[in-house]
């Protein structure tokens, strides 16, 4: 969450001369509301159904970059779907995780005492993203530019 999934992979995209698509994007346009609002009134559960059918839909429609939202890998049946894709787990410690997301109201789960939160995301999803990825790439200190660099050197990509 925060990690730059959204930027770099539109950058991403870009560089490789693809389509860009995001899940929580085509979450937000179907349903017509922001994330935080589904929150709030669905709840967390029902946004993770959501989210479900929206990476499956994503991976089976379209064949350039996607960027999924940081707790799509808590779902099983995701994360099976996955470990056919070139995953790439981008990653960044506290201090960096506050800085991008700390005064952003748009992740609800963030929201209050972020620090702790993030803390504690991750210490429950960190060996899921660590099951699926195919390459971890760190962003700390490093432009969204540099980050796509790196991911196109790890996944030993070519430009268009
Ligand atoms: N490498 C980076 N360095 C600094 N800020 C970044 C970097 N990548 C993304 N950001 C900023 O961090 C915030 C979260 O980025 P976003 O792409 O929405 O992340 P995600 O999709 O992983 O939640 C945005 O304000 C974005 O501009
Ligand atoms: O990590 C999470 O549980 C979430 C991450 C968000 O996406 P980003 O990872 O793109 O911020 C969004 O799907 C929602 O707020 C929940
Ligand atoms: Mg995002």
């Amino acid at each position: 969450m925060g990690v730059g999934k959204t930027t770099v992979g539109g950058l991403l995209a870009d560089r490789l001369g693809s389509a860009f698509r995001d899940t929580d994007a085509d979450i937000v346009a179907a349903q017509g509301r922001e994330i935080a609002d589904i929150f709030v009134d669905e709840g967390e559960p029902y946004f993770r159904d959501l989210e479900r059918q929206a990476v499956r839909a994503a991976v089976e429609e379209h064949s350039g970059v996607l960027a999924l939202g940081g707790g799509a890998i808590l779902d099983e049946s995701t994360r099976a779907l996955l470990t056919a894709q070139p995953v790439v787990y981008l990653s960044m410690d506290v201090e960096e995780a506050v800085k991008r997301t700390g005064l952003n109201q748009a992740r609800p789960l963030l929201a209050v005492n972020p620090r702790k939160q993030w803390r504690e995301l991750m210490d429950a999803r960190r060996h899921l993203y660590a099951e699926v990825a195919r390459a971890v790439v760190a962003t700390d200190g490093r432009t969204p530019e540099e980050v796509a660099q790196a991911v196109l050197d790890a996944l030993e990509l070519k430009e268009a």
